[in-house]
């Protein structure tokens, strides 16, 4: 194998072909899929009289339209029943494994293919939804397509794309207590700008993420695609190898220790050269929290919203939308803001480990008055465990609902959704206006913790304070 990043080395595996465009042929070794996005790339397949060329490497799930509360079919939503009937009839027609409602296996999608173990190191997996960079966790290249290359990889289990080039993005030291995964990847962002990714993989390196469990990294990943970096990954070590052991789809007898020893050999050598390198001290980064409408205006919870002039030329335009549209004041404090909805959940933030930290701070509080708070799990596995856990008793005697496994209020393509102006402190990952339901809704991204401290404040409040 030649020196080189993991990514140089995963692409160079899974290139079928140069093609005359410049692009390369890729092979995807995973593809997965849901609702919003497949249907019609299935139609376009069948307009063309095209098969699923590799079903078993095809796996679906419903995860954005699912509503939350009552599941009884058919949906209350009509568009929301009919994608679901078209998921249900092109996996069955086409013998794609689908994991639907009550399967015990259904979630979000960034969910539920980790837990299963269908991710693995030095795989190429893709799916009709930008948030794929999740699984680069594992080291993996892994990306969001659009509805096309959905038809493209179903039809030839292939994509022709442009090579991107990488950057590593390392952080060292430990994370000071309160801090978070989420924090990180916030801080990430705002330093290196919602577009600052474009064109590039980001290497997330360092010891701070040497020290971060499989689920913490997942965090991270999956907004790289916030910072424009279409996939971002961690190098494959003992902790990804740890978490997949057992997992269902995970090698096992003598092919687990074969496949380790491969995974091994496709970590970034020593001596990568990458197209950028930055460098972040973990102890600079605080409990972080946005103030506007992109994932890169974010500010420590102690800071104050940034006045014009504070700002970079660049940034100065989508800040004053940012003021207006959040009825916010250059200049005050973000501690204090009172918040209306608090949402735990996501492919962000709606794994177990999430959940149980979520929990440790509803344990023994109340949410305030007026504040309607809520939990949804990422998957039903994850469900399933936060119950035999005991977390949905410390939640619900905390004032918080708790909820099926879903995409829920991230997106509201489903009955999850803001009302009129109401601001939400929310774990997911996307703060663009309008994005939780109601046109003029406003969303604060935060990590789990602080979605807890506020919904117990009734306001924009630090978890260092909260003990
Ligand atoms: C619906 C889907 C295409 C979309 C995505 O691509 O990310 C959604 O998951 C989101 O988070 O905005
Ligand atoms: S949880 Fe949110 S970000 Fe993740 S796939 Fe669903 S809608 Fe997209």
């Amino acid at each position: 194998m030649s020196k080189g990043t993991l990514f140089d080395k995963v692409w160079h595996l899974h290139t079928v072909s140069q093609l005359p465009s410049g692009q390369t042929q890729l092979f995807i070794g995973l593809h997965l899929i849901h609702e919003v996005t497949s249907p019609q790339a299935f139609a376009m397949l069948r307009e063309r009289g095209l098969k699923v060329l590799f079903p078993e490497r095809t796996v679906a799930t419903v995860d954005h339209i699912v509503p939350t509360e009552n599941q009884a079919r058919p949906f209350a939503d009509t568009l929301a029943e009919e994608m679901m009937v078209a998921l249900e009839r092109n996996s069955q027609e086409n013998q794609i494994t689908f994991y639907n409602v009550g399967s015990g296996n259904q979630g979000i999608v960034h969910v539920i293919a980790p837990e299963q173990g269908l991710t693995q190191p030095g795989m190429t997996i893709a799916c009709g939804d930008s948030h794929t960079s999740t699984h680069g966790a594992f080291g993996a290249i892994a990306f969001g397509i659009g509805t096309s290359q959905v038809r493209d990889v179903l039809a030839s289990q292939t994509l022709a794309l442009a090579k991107l080039k990488v950057r590593r993005v390392e952080v060292n030291g430990a994370l000071s207590p309160g801090v978070y995964a989420k924090d990180v990847v916030l801080h990430i962002i705002r330093k290196l700008g919602v577009k600052g990714g474009v064109g590039y993989a980001y290497e997330f390196a360092g010891t701070t993420f040497e020290q971060m469990s499989m689920e913490e990294r997942m965090t991270v990943c999956n907004m790289a695609i916030e910072g424009g970096a279409r996939c971002g990954y961690i190098n494959p070590d003992e902790v990804t190898f740890a978490y997949l052991e057992g997992r269902d789809f995970a090698p096992k007898g003598t092919d687990w220790q074969q496949a380790v020893d491969w995974w091994r050999s496709l970590r970034s050598d020593v001596d990568a050269e990458y197209d950028d390198v930055v460098v972040f001290d973990a102890a600079e980064i605080a409990p972080t929290v946005t103030w506007g409408i992109t994932p890169g205006q974010g500010i420590a919870v102690n800071e104050f919203v940034p006045t014009l002039t504070e700002l970079p030329q660049d940034e100065r335009p989508i800040a004053e939308e940012a003021y207006r549209y959040m009825d916010l004041q250059p200049g005050q404090p973000i501690k204090g803001t009172p918040v209306d909805v608090c949402f735990v959940g996501s492919c962000t933030n709606g794994r177990i480990s999430d959940l149980r930290e979520a929990a440790r701070f509803a344990q023994g509080r109340h949410v305030a008055a007026g504040v309607k708070a809520f939990v949804v799990p990422g998957s039903e596995r994850v469900k399933q465990q936060a119950e035999a856990e005991g977390l949905d008793q410390v939640f619900l005697a905390a004032g918080f609902e708790w909820r099926e496994p879903g995409c829920s209020m991230c997106l509201a393509m489903n009955p999850d959704k803001l009302q009129g102006r109401q601001l939400s402190a929310s774990s997911s990952n996307r703060n663009f206006k309008g994005r939780q339901g109601s046109s003029s809704g406003r969303t604060l991204l935060m990590s789990p913790a602080m979605v807890v401290t506020a919904a117990i404040n009734g306001c924009v409040a630090d978890v260092r304070e909260l003990g």
